[in-house]
């Protein structure tokens, strides 16, 4: 067996309606996904005994025992690995940091061992079945339903998080409605970015207002990219607390990125759904 690597691209929701709720709590989904070229790496050995080292420049935080997501896919896989997560992505941020990095996980240790993935991905967190095979996707159900769109135009962005960790389970616990209406079915055909950024103004992220009463510094994100110049559309990504603008492009993508960036703000001009 040979060491293999994996990349943990950011995911983001261009569009997220919650829809219902579930008997046992969570929630149906209906988003559209795609995903940056900003990403974490997974690296995998072959061990005797499991075992983790966090490195990178957002290493700070992230848990180095069992709860990692990345511990928890490789003993959901029953590989013993010697595995190097390089966090450059913010935990607790609405893009996916712990899901993509156990989906790469599983992608490493598939490569390494030959082993196929196990079957129930959502087990592992209900963004995990999108990050398996990363690339434009509407996701449904709690995240199990997956459909990719290959033809989905890319988009020039920027990320920005404005240092403020959201709990996932208390933006959901916040929503004021669980029943909204879904995502068209089918989606229209969207031309190119800029069709889709207009399409999307008509969409929604329904995470975005409980996550925003829980974290004023969302507002400050969404106000400064929506206030960039060029910026067409800003929005928060997943449950926060990450927001994204669309830009019209890579130049403008980022000179917004220059003009946005202060202490305490994660923030990055990255490619949307070109993986
Ligand atoms: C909000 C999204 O980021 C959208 O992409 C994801 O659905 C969240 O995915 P995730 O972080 O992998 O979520 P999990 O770790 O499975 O769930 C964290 C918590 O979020 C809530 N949760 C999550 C997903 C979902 N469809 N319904 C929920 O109610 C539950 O309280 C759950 O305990
Ligand atoms: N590999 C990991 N990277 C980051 N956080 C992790 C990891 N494994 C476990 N965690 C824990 O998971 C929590 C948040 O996970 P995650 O980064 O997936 O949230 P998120 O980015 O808000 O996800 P989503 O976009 O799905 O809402 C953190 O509290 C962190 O301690």
């Amino acid at each position: 067996m040979t060491p293999a690597e994996a990349r943990a691209p950011a995911k983001v929701n261009l569009a997220l309606h919650v829809t219902g709720r579930r008997a046992d709590g969570y929630h149906t989904l209906d988003s559209l996904v795609v995903f940056a070229d900003a990403a974490d790496v997974v690296l995998v050995r072959p061990a005797e005994t499991p075992s983790l080292r966090v490195t990178g420049p957002r290493a700070e935080g992230v848990p180095t025992d069992a709860s990692n997501l990345v511990m928890r896919a490789a003993a959901a896989m029953g590989v013993a690995a010697a595995i190097e997560l390089e966090k450059h992505l913010p935990a607790a941020g609405g893009i996916g940091g712990g899901s993509s990095d156990a989906a790469a996980t599983l992608r490493a240790l598939a490569a390494m061992t030959g082993r196929a993935p196990p079957a129930d991905l959502a087990a592992l967190g209900a963004d995990v079945p999108v990050c398996m095979a990363p690339g434009p996707a509407r996701m449904r159900g709690i995240g199990e339903v997956v459909e990719p769109l290959a033809t989905l135009p890319a988009l020039d962005a920027v990320l920005v998080n404005p240092g403020v960790a959201v709990p996932t389970p208390q933006v959901f616990a916040r929503l004021a409605r669980r029943e909204n209406p879904p995502l068209p079915d089918p989606l229209p055909a969207l031309a190119d970015a800029l069709a889709l950024t207009d399409w999307l103004a008509a969409q929604r992220n329904d995470l975005e207002p409980p996550a925003r009463a829980l974290a004023p510094g969302i507002d400050a994100a969404l106000g400064a990219l929506a206030g960039a110049p060029g910026c067409r559309l800003a929005r928060m990504s997943g449950s926060g607390a990450t927001c994204f603008g669309l830009f019209p492009d890579a130049a403008a993508a980022a000179r917004a990125a220059q003009a946005l960036a202060r202490p305490g703000w994660w923030v990055r001009a990255v490619r949307l759904g070109a993986q």
